[in-house]
């Protein structure tokens, strides 16, 4: 197994899926930490931003100072990965919603895309770069509308919809990656790191 242990990668722990995020990361070997105050970001080499309600997270990082800090910590090369709720937070604009939160990765995405009735669902997706497909579970998950294709790659898609995508050192999926024992997606983002 590849090594890790030179890595230390945050939680943003302001609301959300915290710890499996924190597991996943162990797991593979990398320190993890809860962050819930910005003068906990020093240090560290990537953030994950978790899924919950994106609403409520952006709220408490007004708040607590976090758009600006998170800003400052990716000009500083620093990995970034949102998840769900986190690729919500990281959009240049949002499709149904006139908001923006950090505003930092070129991709519109749209909030609750997959509409109630497949509210949450589980599927394999083929993601660019990993040998085997990837069991990915969505949970009121958004998708990305549309890239800027100069910046941004897309890594996977679902029924035509990107789900999946990189730019620089950030990285944003639909889905939910610690949800699964699979932890593929995130040694993605510590290579990334
Ligand atoms: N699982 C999730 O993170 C859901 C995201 C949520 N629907 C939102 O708009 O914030």
């Amino acid at each position: 197994m590849k090594d890790y242990s030179h890595l230390h990668i945050g939680v943003l722990a302001l609301q959300g899926a915290v710890s499996e995020h924190l597991q996943q990361i162990e797991q593979l070997g990398a320190k993890a930490s809860a962050v819930k105050k910005i003068a906990e970001l020093t240090n560290l080499d990537g953030l994950v931003l978790p899924g919950g309600e994106s609403t409520a997270i952006g709220k408490l990082m007004h708040q607590y100072g976090f758009i600006e800090a998170i800003k400052d910590f990716a000009s500083q090369g620093k990995g970034l990965f949102g998840t769900c709720a986190g690729m919500i937070l990281l959009a240049k604009s949002l499709e149904n919603d006139p908001r923006v939160h950090l505003g930092l990765m070129d991709i519109t995405v749209q909030r609750n895309a997959f509409g109630r009735q497949v509210d949450s669902f589980q599927t394999t997706l083929e993601v660019e770069g990993l040998a085997e497909p990837y069991p990915a579970v969505f949970i009121r998950a958004p998708y990305i509308r549309n890239i800027d294709t100069a910046k941004v790659t897309s890594l996977a898609s679902f029924n035509g919809n990107i789900v999946l995508a990189k730019q620089e050192k950030l990285l944003a999926c639909s889905f939910h990656p610690e949800l699964t024992g699979d932890n593929r997606i995130m040694k993605l983002f510590l290579e990334m790191c």
